[in-house]
């Protein structure tokens, strides 16, 4: 499967710094709204970025693990927290409302039947992957059919007139799929990756590792990402890093969120390295995981609020930061427009204190 990514052109880097450093303020003191200004300027190719019809699209799927025991909440909670979706009232509902973002959920592979629903994009792969625990969860066919559909939707939502999107998730037993496929394509050791997700209890953790480690037993750890989507993914997942890839080709910018949305994007920009400067890291999740993801991927995210929910919600709380960025950099009066002196007094004091020393003797007294 191959994705047209192209890198965005960095011609513009000197231009959009100079736009940036003529802004009325100190160089620099916008800190890290700069870089993210600069960024999104780029990924459009603009000195007047904008922001057209955020979104936020949440990918749902099941895992034929969480029967045995990954998770500490059953399988249900899933399609539950989908109706809870479509019905407004989850967190990530909350947020999206509160920035003006739109949202869709979209049914990857929940094993339940939802029938036709406003709000509910009908992707089904099937009723949840199988066990990896005791053979491969999807087949590669399937992997293929779920970074196709992601990127299909991705396409729609750029012809619709988007050109930002935020990435959530829902399904009980995925920060363990997001485990193990950061143990393939990240190389880190599975200990430092599988956490409590929902809330398990120590003991709990400890049963998590143990069958993670039975898996990795049966299913080896690929590197190559369409391999380790098929052993360890759920149908979410490779949706999500189709939708990912495909947004990347439609130069949209890409709101990340937590450890699941990030194990997706290890897979994506295993397909497509291109990928990883459209990307915004929305938060840094508690899931010790997500850590070691962001410092393999050579990144940082913008915030760190011990959020551990997933769903979206560190990328829809992300975004008004996104805006804040970009505003800046469209409204924000100039030295020159604003008849602000840009020349800071520093050299002028340091050379009257010169002049004073001189007059005076050293002001130390030697
Ligand atoms: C009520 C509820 C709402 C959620 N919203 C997101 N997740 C989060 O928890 C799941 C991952 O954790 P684990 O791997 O431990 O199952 C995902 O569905 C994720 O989005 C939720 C979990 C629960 C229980
Ligand atoms: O980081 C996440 O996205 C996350 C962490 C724990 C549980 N669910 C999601």
């Amino acid at each position: 499967m191959h994705f047209d990514i192209l890198p965005p052109d960095t011609a513009l880097a000197p231009a959009l710094q100079r736009k940036i450093d003529q802004k009325t303020k100190p160089p620099g003191a916008l800190g890290r709204l700069e870089a993210l200004a600069a960024q999104i300027g780029l990924i459009q190719g603009t000195l007047a970025p904008a922001l057209r019809q955020p979104h936020v699209c949440v990918f749902a799927g099941d895992h034929g693990a969480a029967r045995a025991g990954v998770s500490a909440f059953p399988q249900e909670v899933t399609w539950q927290m989908v109706e809870n979706f479509l019905a407004g009232g989850a967190a990530i509902n909350v947020f999206c409302r509160q920035g003006g973002l739109g949202i869709t959920v979209v049914d990857a592979g929940v094993n339940h039947d939802f029938g036709r629903r406003p709000g509910l994009l009908d992707a089904k792969l099937g009723p949840g992957t199988a066990n990896y625990l005791e053979q491969p969860a999807m087949t590669p066919d399937s992997v293929r059919a779920a970074l196709q559909r992601g990127r299909e939707l991705a396409h729609a939502l750029a012809a619709n007139g988007c050109n930002c999107v935020g990435f959530g998730e829902m399904g009980i037993g995925n920060t363990a799929a997001a485990a193990l496929l950061t143990h393939c394509l990240a190389g880190a050791e599975l200990a430092t990756v599988t956490g409590r997700g929902t809330g398990l209890d120590d003991a709990g953790l400890a049963r998590k590792l143990a069958l993670l480690e039975r898996a990795v037993a049966r299913g080896g750890q690929p590197r190559d990402p369409f391999a380790a989507l098929a052993e360890y993914g759920g149908f979410e997942i490779a949706m999500m890093a189709g939708a990912m890839l495909g947004a990347a080709e439609r130069r949209m910018v890409l709101l990340i969120d937590g450890f699941i949305v990030t194990a997706a994007l290890l897979a994506a920009r295993a397909i497509a390295p291109a990928i990883l400067p459209y990307c915004v890291f929305a938060h840094r999740s508690q899931e010790p995981g997500h850590r070691l993801q962001l410092t393999h991927l050579g990144v940082e995210a913008l915030m760190d609020l011990d959020l551990r929910l997933g769903e979206g919600t560190g990328a829809a709380l992300a975004f008004p930061l996104v805006q804040a960025a970009v505003n800046f950099l469209d409204e924000m009066a100039s030295f020159a427009s604003a008849g602000v002196s840009d020349r800071p007094c520093i050299s002028i004091s340091l050379e009257q204190e010169v002049q004073r020393t001189d007059n005076l003797g050293s002001p130390l007294g030697h």
